[in-house]
């Protein structure tokens, strides 16, 4: 579309690609032809200097879009597109949403990725009118809506934290002179602000931590060839900015501004790329605010190694937060989470995306942990003051945005209670430090405050300030006067009625109200004409006849009329007073609000584990800075709640990856067994636990001694990735060489099935290749599946290699899968029998099983096990690294030849050359 968007859908999700900077007016938007009404002028003027967002026009009580916005929108909507008017000879494309359900179409256009700027009407329309016949009302933009920049909490999904991000590039600034990269973001609608160091081997898996809703880049860092893929394969809403917002000159200024300090020293050191990163982030909420600040926590930088690393191919696979088809149910984090407020959810999921690699502090979340459980009694009476506090973060956030309304203020108040209450039940006494600094914080609550609030707010409360009837009665002497004399006079209203009903002797002679009229009397048609006539027409005024109605008014009603908007005019306003007063109060106690906000997020989730490990019969795991691994009766926690729900159980199994007691390189376990055996599920359940474990939760498992991962790297499952143009294979390729190029001893690796998508020899040299590197030269601890079982005559060779397999039975020709983990290598893969079961014509199975037993019979004359007698021990000294590939004469003209723009002429050329240049290298 012409005000610069480029949607792209692939894998159903869409993405929002903004060619232009934010504040650039469109060059091409042609400036109003003189045929254009005064209107339509003020549209063009707003839209050219918001060329890529869709214009949210208001007109009374609906905004309208137009032309190609209101095209996008309808389609993207399902609403009925309409003309209004001619612009340059043609019909304007034209369609509305009402005002007040915007949220509503707001929520699905932001969730395709598009940006909304909001433009009001910024003065009366009578105002406009004084101003001579044609002027047209004020307009202005007051607010920009993006996926990052939400905070109505019909757009936000109460258990998620919905981050905007930035990402900064500093070009030679990282280590061993790559470049370095900052990482900003933030969450507005609960004021976290955090910032990170990061670089170009891991800012990808960085971002995939943060999972923002829109990230932020510069232009020529957008453009760049090489990142350029990876900015349109992100799945989530991508915003290229003017280089003018990272600008590392003013960045510090901007960031000491906005937090009013002189200087940014008591924040915290920061790098150029993390202030330019930051700079970026503010200067983006302030653009979208349009002049309101939210309330910002300082930028807190996170420590790079303070998180264990999980690159987003790993995220993804071991459906941490999501599952593979993008849905929260069946993932990790939908099976764990047992929290009772919103606040507590987020918690859970930003400590379930990084993972702590802090031993110490680990160990004061299962302390927490323990404590919640001691004493179940309690850990009730906590849990249900939790759910009866409300998002307070959320709340606080829109009340200091001046888009709070009074349930808001109402969430403070019950937040403030919970607070107190929850403080006096933990009391003091010799708590773990995470609870008793919680409820510490806690026992701050505001009384004051949590007091006015209570005092001042009705029970029932509108969802809007400007609908009223919000403060109680009885708090405010001018309010109850107002309230009063606008009800006394809707009684005097309807005594009214009656005198007027018996006057002139019409039973059907009523009263109403309308927004046009007023207060009116209205009879039917046939009365009608008795009114109009003398005597009646001394009192009764004609106003408007109807189809069956005629309407009046008298002098009484008038002033009546009169005095009842005097008084709902005078109530309203003593109600927003109060209101404003109410708000600026709860401004004061931003930073408390937000400490008791973050103490029942930690109460809850400490509470949430322990509700957990009870109902899932979880054990407390012990992580320590040593690199042991070994895990007792180890249980998949998703697996095992599904399979509980068709009433089976889940099979535990043992794992041990830890080194010897003097060693310092983990163990690879080569896991082979049948197809269904429970392969894939076995290596998952090991990563999970160690993330669970590290996030500080209690694991599905009798015991379990993790030393700290840092890294973990796995490579599951096949998923294309068609739109990056790489093939299954392709992207196991990419991903199985990250791991081998980054894993190390402190890593923890699970690989299933590499080589899989490719024919079997070249598959089983890679896998072969492969775990020699991951013993020799990465040493980490690690899971190997594997369907070839020829690799299992690698343990001969390699020390800390252990052969492993499922165990199944045969019976009758069917098999049975047992689920469990023994030492030793499976004989065979039982994959036609699986297939048997799968349903697969009874004549293909025959003829697979024939086909089988000739292929036997020929590897039973020569086994590829014998390869392992003639290979050569793999040594890491022998990897031929890029500086000795490119350094070999015959390899470097290799890399210079296309096969495709060759003759064959010129290929036989350049194969005599290859072998001159053999020759040489070997000084024939
Ligand atoms: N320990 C277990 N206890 C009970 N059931 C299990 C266990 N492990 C796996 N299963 C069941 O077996 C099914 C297959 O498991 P999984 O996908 O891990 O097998 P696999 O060996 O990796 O298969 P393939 O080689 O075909 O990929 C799971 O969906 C689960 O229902």
């Amino acid at each position: 579309m012409a005000g610069g968007l480029n949607f792209r859908r692939g894998d159903g999700r869409s993405i929002l690609l903004v060619s232009r900077p934010m504040d650039t007016r469109s060059p091409e938007t042609p400036p109003p032809p003189a045929a254009v009404t005064p209107m339509m002028a003020q549209y063009i003027e707003i839209k050219a200097a918001n060329p890529d967002c869709l214009l949210f026009y208001r007109m009374g009580d609906f905004y309208e879009m137009f032309f190609e916005d209101a095209e996008v929108a309808s389609g993207a909507l399902g609403i009925t597109l309409t003309k209004r008017g001619k612009h340059a000879g043609d019909d304007i494309p034209m369609c509305g949403v009402p005002v007040h359900a915007a949220d509503q179409y707001l929520q699905k256009l932001i969730a395709l990725g598009y940006r909304v700027a909001v433009c009001e009407q910024t003065e009366d329309p009578a105002e406009a009118r004084k101003r001579g016949g044609k002027s047209v009302v004020r307009r202005d933009v007051v607010r920009l809506v993006t996926p990052g920049t939400i905070t109505e909490d019909t757009l936000l999904a109460p258990g998620r934290n919905n981050y905007l991000a930035a990402v900064s590039r500093q070009r030679g600034a990282g280590a061993d002179g790559g470049d370095g990269f900052g990482l900003a973001w933030i969450d507005i609608s609960t004021g976290e602000f955090r910032v990170a160091a990061s670089d170009a081997g891991r800012f990808a898996a960085d971002l995939a931590r943060v999972a923002p809703s829109e990230v932020l880049v510069a232009e020529p860092v957008f453009a760049d060839p090489e990142l350029n893929a990876f900015w349109r394969g992100l799945p989530m809403a991508v915003t290229p900015l003017s280089p003018a917002f990272f600008d590392g000159a003013t960045a510090e200024s901007r960031l000491t501004g906005y937090f009013a300090v002189r200087t940014l020293d008591g924040f915290g050191a920061f790098s150029r790329a993390e202030l330019s990163a930051a700079a970026a982030a503010l200067a983006y909420v302030e653009k979208t605010q349009i002049g309101e600040r939210p309330p910002l926590m300082p930028p807190a930088a996170e420590a790079t190694d303070g998180v264990m690393l999980i690159d987003a191919a790993t995220r993804a696979n071991l459906e941490l937060t999501a599952t593979l088809s993008g849905d929260r149910r069946g993932s990790l984090l939908a099976a764990i989470d047992r929290t009772a407020t919103g606040a507590g959810a987020r918690l859970l999921a930003q400590r379930l995306a990084g993972p702590a690699t802090d031993a110490g502090e680990i160990a004061g979340r299962l302390d927490a942990v323990a404590w919640m459980l001691a004493d179940t009694g309690l850990r009730h009476a906590i849990r249900e003051d939790l759910a009866a506090a409300p998002d307070i973060a959320r709340a606080l956030s829109r009340v200091t945005l001046g888009r709070g309304g009074p349930r808001d203020l109402a969430a403070i108040r019950d937040g403030l209670e919970a607070a107190t209450r929850i403080a006096g039940r933990i009391g003091s006494g010799d708590h773990p430090p995470v609870i008793a600094t919680a409820a510490g914080v806690l026992a701050t609550a505001p009384q004051g405050l949590g007091e006015a609030l209570a005092k001042a707010l009705a029970d029932d409360l509108p969802h809007l300030r400007r609908d009223g009837g919000f403060v109680r009665d009885g708090h405010h002497d001018g309010l109850d006067e107002a309230r009063k004399l606008r009800d006394e006079s809707r009684r005097v209203i309807a005594g009214l009625q009656a005198d007027y009903a018996a006057e002139t002797d019409i039973r059907a002679l009523k009263i109403k109200h309308n927004n046009v009229l007023g207060y009116f009397v209205e009879v039917n048609a046939a009365h009608g004409e008795r009114l109009m006539k003398p005597p009646l027409n001394a009192r009764f005024i004609h106003r408007q006849t109807m189809a069956n109605a005629v309407r009046f008014t008298t002098t009484a009603l008038a002033d009546l009329e009169a005095k009842i908007a005097g008084a709902g005019e005078r109530a309203l306003a003593i109600e927003l007073a109060v209101f404003d007063e109410l708000a600026a109060a709860v401004e004061q106690a931003t930073a408390t609000l937000r400490a008791i906000a973050d103490a029942l997020a930690i109460l809850d989730v400490a509470a949430a584990s322990a509700v957990l490990a009870e109902a899932e019969d979880y054990c407390r795991p012990v992580v320590e800075e040593s690199l042991a691994f070994s895990i007792a009766g180890g249980r998949h926690p998703v697996v095992e709640q599904a399979l509980r729900h068709e009433s089976q159980s889940f099979v535990a199994n043992d794992c041990a990856l830890g080194p010897e007691e003097t060693g310092d390189a983990g163990h690879i376990w080569l896991v082979t067994g049948p197809n269904m055996a429970g392969k894939s599920t076995f290596l998952r359940q090991n990563a999970l636990i160690a993330i669970m474990a590290q996030i500080g939760c209690y694991v599905p498992a009798r015991a379990a001694r993790i030393g700290i991962v840092d890294r973990l790297f796995s490579r599951v499952g096949a998923a294309d990735d068609l739109a990056r143009g790489r093939s299954t294979f392709m992207v196991e390729m990419v991903e199985t060489a990250a791991i081998l190029n980054q894993a190390g001893p402190r890593s923890l690796v699970i690989l299933d099935e590499i080589g899989r998508g490719t024919a079997t020899f070249d598959g089983l040299s890679i896998a072969w290749a492969a775990i020699e590197h991951l013993h020799e030269v990465n040493r980490s601890r690690a899971l190997f599946a594997t369907h070839y079982h020829e690799l299992t005559a690698l343990s001969e060779r390699l020390a800390r290699l252990r052969n492993v397999t499922v165990r199944v039975k045969e019976w009758q020709g069917d098999v049975i899968f047992l689920h469990e983990i023994a030492a030793g290598a499976a004989d065979r893969s039982y994959g036609i029998q699986v297939a048997k079961l799968a349903g697969l014509p009874a004549s293909v199975v025959e003829r697979a099983r024939a086909v089988l037993a000739q292929l036997e019979e020929t590897d039973r004359k020569s086994p590829v096990n014998t390869l392992i007698d003639d290979l050569p021990l793999f040594s890491a000294a022998r990897i031929a690294g890029p500086a000795e590939a490119v350094a070999d004469p015959v390899v470097a003209m290799l890399e210079t030849i296309r096969p495709d723009d060759l003759s064959p002429r010129e290929a036989l050329e350049a194969l005599y050359r290859l072998k001159a240049a053999l020759r040489e290298k070997r000084g024939d």
